[in-house]
């Protein structure tokens, strides 16, 4: 679903070369990437950013992975609820077959929300910019809840015009967060929730909060070993 709110044309529609892969490319669009944990408000800048562009007459449209439907399955939701409609995809590169090739000829501005899962992030951006003369907004994870590397997030920014990291308040002690602690024990790198799962923290709490949830673990662990062994041994 795209949304305008004018009929302005995309003034970036004249090929002016040939790019080192031999794509013909149009005037060079613009990336800019927002990132940070969880609850940093990354949606809500995407969205801010979006809305202030169709106020100025641009054509955009919001693209978020269909992994994600936790609050609504073709909008992109900030955790308070601000909105607005979004294409849901399992991918980036069959957004222009599903959009219809016209309307993506008119489109100025793609928002790209929970970006950390898609794995062709790379590959549609440059494409996007480069090639199409798009600007493409993109926000999502930088990191997982063991702070190791969240899809191809962090693989853009050498695309990118601009990069934000934006930081959450704490939950423990309401310092700046930087991390996203996970409260369950579920391991895969992979795995929709929201606070009931996950919260923001500072270095020092997820230091702390890891150790809590891991000596956790270890007990939980002891005493399932400990059910495992008989009480007493089995006479035969
Ligand atoms: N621990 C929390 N649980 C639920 N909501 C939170 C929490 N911390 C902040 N928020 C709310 O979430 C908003 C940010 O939401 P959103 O833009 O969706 O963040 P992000 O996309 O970075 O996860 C904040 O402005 C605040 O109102
Ligand atoms: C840290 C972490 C998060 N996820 C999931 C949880 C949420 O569904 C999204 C992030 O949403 P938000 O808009 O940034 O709040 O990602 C995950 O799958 N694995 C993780 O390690």
């Amino acid at each position: 679903m795209s949304y305008s709110t004018s009929s302005f044309k995309n003034p970036v529609s004249v090929p002016t070369g040939t790019d080192q892969r031999g794509h013909n490319h149009v005037n060079s669009g613009e990336i800019h990437v927002i990132f940070g944990p969880m609850f940093a408000g990354k949606t809500t800048a995407l969205l801010r950013r979006i809305n202030s562009e169709a106020k100025m007459g641009r054509n955009v449209v919001m693209i978020k992975s269909n992994k994600d439907t936790r609050y609504a399955v073709d909008a992109v939701v900030t955790h308070d609820g601000t909105k607005l409609p979004c294409w849901s995809l399992p991918d980036l590169s069959s957004f222009k077959q599903r959009f219809g090739s016209d309307a993506y000829e008119k489109v100025d501005v793609i928002g790209i929300d929970e970006a950390q899962f898609f794995d062709d992030l790379y590959d549609f951006c440059y494409k996007a910019t480069d090639i199409d003369g798009k600007t493409v907004v993109v926000a999502g994870l930088d990191g997982d809840y063991l702070r190791r590397k969240f899809g191809s997030v962090l693989d853009i920014i050498p695309l990118a015009d601009t990069v934000t990291k934006l930081t959450a308040r704490c939950e423990i002690c309401g310092k700046r967060a930087i991390f996203t602690l996970r409260k369950t024990e579920e391991m895969q790198k992979e795995l929709i929730g929201g606070a009931a799962m996950y919260m923001p923290v500072c270095r020092q709490h997820y230091v702390n909060g890891k150790s809590v949830v891991e000596s956790a673990k270890k007990v939980i662990e002891s005493h399932q070993v400990q059910e495992l062994i008989p009480e007493k041994p089995l006479v035969t």
